[in-house]
């Protein structure tokens, strides 16, 4: 089985999106070493945002080069049902698709993810009413609160969205909550004060010349504010089964 640890864990979760992917492999590889506990794999298919990625070809051979880590795949696509089996058999672990997609039936598709064997995410824009999950909170694995408008790396933290994470953290204590978009050293603080325990940071880490100190830095912001503010212990393995 493919897991996340049982209770929210401060976890970091690089972004690929801004990193040479020329290099894919490499630039993994070293985002692992240095410390990173999951990785974000943006996948767009340039109709849900006006960008296009990577998709499941690339991720099934980066797969083949990495195999000890978490893959979270945020599938900004407009029909998350097309390509639930071909992320299972690339290796994805979660899949995480938005509310705002073309969806007839989102029990059905939370079903399918399970039985493809992945962990399941619904995200939303931030233009999107966090009340809307209210539903489906209880059947999946964890809730992404977009802090930027989805499509692109290097934008700028949307601190408004900190109101939808506190009001799901304070509702449902236990969900793992991640939070995307413009996360660096000078913005995770308000993750973590609001309750965020998934961090995505995609440029800060990526153009960081101290990873893997950002990467313990991040962590440890996140893990203060979850046991001061949230009374959530934290243990020492904080990594993510594959
Ligand atoms: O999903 C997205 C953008 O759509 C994010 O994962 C970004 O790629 C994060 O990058 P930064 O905002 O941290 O540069």
């Amino acid at each position: 089985m493919n897991s996340l640890p049982k209770y929210p864990k401060a976890l970091i979760g690089p972004s690929i999106l801004s990193g040479d992917l020329s290099s894919l492999t490499n630039e993994c590889k070293s985002l692992v070493d240095a410390g990173a506990d999951y990785l974000h794999l943006d996948v767009m298919d340039g109709h849900f945002v006006p960008n296009l990625t990577i998709g499941h070809p690339v991720i099934k051979c980066l797969r083949k080069h990495i195999q000890n880590i978490y893959f979270d795949a945020h599938m900004m696509v407009s029909n998350p049902k097309q390509w639930i089996e071909s992320m299972s058999d690339a290796g994805v672990n979660q899949y995480t698709f938005h509310l705002e997609s073309n969806i007839d039936n989102v029990q059905e598709l939370i079903r399918k993810i399970k039985e493809a064997n992945m962990n399941v995410g619904i995200g939303i824009k931030p233009d999107t009413d966090v009340k809307l999950l209210e539903p489906y909170i209880n059947d999946i694995d964890v809730v992404l609160i977009m802090t930027v408008e989805p499509g692109f790396g290097g934008q700028k933290f949307m601190p408004d969205m900190m109101t939808k994470v506190k009001w799901i953290r304070e509702n449902f204590p236990l969900m793992n909550i991640e939070v995307d978009g413009g996360i660096t050293l000078q913005t995770v603080d308000k993750c973590g004060e609001a309750g965020a325990n998934l961090i995505v940071s995609g440029s800060a880490l990526i153009d960081s010349k101290q990873r893997s100190k950002d990467i313990e830095l991040m962590r440890h912001s996140v893990e203060e504010n979850l046991s001061k503010k949230f009374n959530i212990k934290i243990n020492n393995n904080n990594k993510c089964n594959n």
